[in-house]
């Protein structure tokens, strides 16, 4: 399993305006461990999946492996990054080799698009396209695991069952994961740990180990409880919190 520790992490960008994004981010994360990142817009939770992803490289700050750097790392981004012109299946295999094509079948099928492998990204929706990509990137079986807002525009009832899947994914294959979500509940839901981002300080402002038994229901109320103190904790949450339930 593959743990990492975050070190003083800082991103400075300079256009279009001079700004320190991250400004001093320290996070270990244990191998096995599923984290949830939450925070409002703009606190730069995406710039440190992209950081963990090997995608942003203009960081200072050290990350150390401490059981050796990943060897399978996968990542989910807000965008689903299909290729237009494979199919969806194809799309799967461009990860594996063709062995993997009953497993790229079973995945299609686990995210409901059985029947849609041959279909082009483009004749697809959105939230169609997004389950492809979670699928394609459990078919890598990661032991590094990038989800950045994976579920965003699904229906309440079609996120419900693909949270359910990464659930049962995680607890089999036991991936060291960072969630990015807006959705406190799902985030809560999870993980065995929430990371609140600071407002405007771009550092960690409060770590919440979640210490309820997998696998969970959704419906705990013990759920709601946690959530409850996180905002209570951090009122900035709250409108995140607003916008998931107007998409649910
Ligand atoms: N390549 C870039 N160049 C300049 N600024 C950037 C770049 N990438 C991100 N930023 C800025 O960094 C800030 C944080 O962005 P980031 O996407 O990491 O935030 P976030 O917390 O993930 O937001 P959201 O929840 O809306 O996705 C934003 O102000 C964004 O405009």
């Amino acid at each position: 399993m593959i743990g990492v520790a975050l070190h003083g992490i800082r991103r400075h960008f300079t256009t279009p305006a001079r700004r320190d994004v991250l400004d001093g981010v320290d996070l270990a994360i244990a191998g096995g461990e599923f984290v949830a990142l939450v925070g409002p817009s703009g606190r730069g939770k995406t710039t440190l999946l992209r950081i963990l992803a090997g995608l942003d490289t203009g960081h200072q700050g050290r990350i150390d492996w401490p059981d050796g750097p990943p060897l399978r790392r996968a990542a989910v981004f807000q965008e689903p990054r299909l290729v237009p012109w494979l199919s969806l299946l194809d799309n799967l295999l461009l990860v594996a080799d063709r062995a993997a094509e009953p497993r790229a079948r079973q995945l299609l099928a686990a995210v409901e698009l059985a029947g849609s492998e041959a279909a082009y990204p483009g004749q697809l929706s959105g939230g169609m396209q997004r389950r492809a990509a979670l699928a394609r990137a459990l078919l890598v079986d990661p032991d590094l695991l990038l989800l950045d807002e994976p579920l965003v525009s699904l229906d309440h009832a079609m996120a419900g069952r693909m949270r359910a899947l990464l659930a049962d994914h995680w607890r089999r294959h036991r991936p060291t994961v960072l969630l990015v979500t807006h959705d406190l509940h799902e985030a809560v839901a999870l993980a065995d740990r929430v990371v609140v981002l600071a407002a405007g300080a771009g550092r960690v402002s409060l770590q919440r180990r979640i210490d309820l038994p997998h696998p969970r229901d959704p419906d705990d109320p013990r759920i709601d409880a946690i959530v409850t103190a996180l905002l209570h904790f951090d009122p900035g949450l709250a409108v995140e919190e607003d916008e998931a339930a107007d998409r649910a």
